[in-house]
């Protein structure tokens, strides 16, 4: 009985009405308990998974764990240098942009503990979202193209560690904020007597631009972009950081942002929810969109053909 309900003489028996009354009501409170609760803050547009079930590393698959504690372990400036410098050297394909979507089809990212579709499914799905809200046409582009670079994979990688998966820089000390940062221990730089200082290789207000973040999917397609497409600025942030999540979701890093890197965390910060919370909408049917998303590939890359 309810505090303030309590009375010293004891309450009559109810009547049979009255406990059919009772349960009526104890019918009602159970049909509302058990149709789903309308939320606005938590969940995705036509899905119901609830936004903090997104990116839990230390309750994933093993294999997520795994792909991370050699990334950490392998990723060193020694390396980046290295893959950049091969990146320069070739062209490793020439096709254009729907043709490479296609070619991902085959790729599963191992670092993913949100997804298991296909790349092509997941770019739509990103790109679909972002065309649901009304965002500008270069944007839903930028959605579709976003993980174009896991094509590395397919280049010559050594791994998937190289390239997918969250980015950091290397250079400097690892920050804790990185997801799964304990693996660092083993990366040789964490020892470095100028790589494992805070300020590492670089300086205040340097500019994001001017680290060496580690090397895979979102350096390279941004290299790949940047000279062959009519895509703006916020576009070319948006592939280039939008797994740098210890900065654009931590607060990490600040130290080295110029004037222009605070706008561009506006425009990541934007395109992220799309990236990550479209995981969790329906698989979508990939021939049907193909007539919409070809015409704004054309619009953006005017070179049909680019070089990878
Ligand atoms: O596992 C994912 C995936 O590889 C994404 O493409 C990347 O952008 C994310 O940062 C990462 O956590
Ligand atoms: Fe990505
Ligand atoms: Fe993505």
């Amino acid at each position: 009985m309810a505090p303030g309900l309590t009375s010293k003489t004891p309450p009559p028996h109810p009547s049979g009405r009255e406990l059919e009354e009772v349960s009526d009501q104890i019918d009602a409170i159970n049909i509302l308990l058990s149709s789903p609760t309308p939320t606005t803050t938590t969940t995705t547009a036509g899905d119901s998974k609830p936004k903090s079930n997104f990116r839990q590393y230390l309750t994933a698959a093993p294999q997520v764990k795994a792909l991370y504690k050699e990334q950490h372990e392998k990723q060193t400036v020694e390396y980046n240098l290295a893959a950049r410098k091969a990146f320069h050297l070739t062209v490793r394909a020439r096709m254009g942009i729907w043709e490479a979507m296609e070619k991902l089809n085959a790729l599963i990212d191992e670092s993913d503990p949100d997804t298991s579709l296909s790349q092509i499914e997941h770019l739509l799905q990103t790109a679909e979202a972002m065309r649901r809200d009304g965002k500008p046409r270069w944007m839903q582009l930028t959605g579709l193209i976003h993980d174009l670079g896991k094509l590395l994979f397919f280049f010559g990688a050594q791994g998937q560690w190289d390239v997918v998966g969250d980015t950091f820089p290397v250079g400097c000390a690892f920050d804790s904020r990185i997801i799964l940062s304990e693996s660092f221990t083993q990366n040789p730089d964490s020892k470095h007597p100028i790589y494992s200082t805070e300020m590492g290789i670089y300086t205040l207000n340097c500019g994001l631009d001017n680290l060496l973040l580690s090397w895979g999917h979102d350096e390279y397609l941004y290299h790949v972009v940047k000279g062959q497409s009519l895509l703006p600025a916020e576009a070319l942030a948006m592939i280039r950081y939008h797994s740098f999540y210890p900065w654009h979701r931590e607060g990490a890093y600040k130290r080295f942002m110029n004037e222009k890197d605070w706008q561009m965390l506006e425009a990541v910060k934007e395109f992220n929810p799309y990236d990550l919370y479209s995981k969790s909408d329906a698989p979508p049917v990939v021939e049907e969109l193909k007539p919409y998303y070809t015409e704004l590939i054309d619009e953006f890359f005017p070179k049909k053909i680019l070089d990878w």
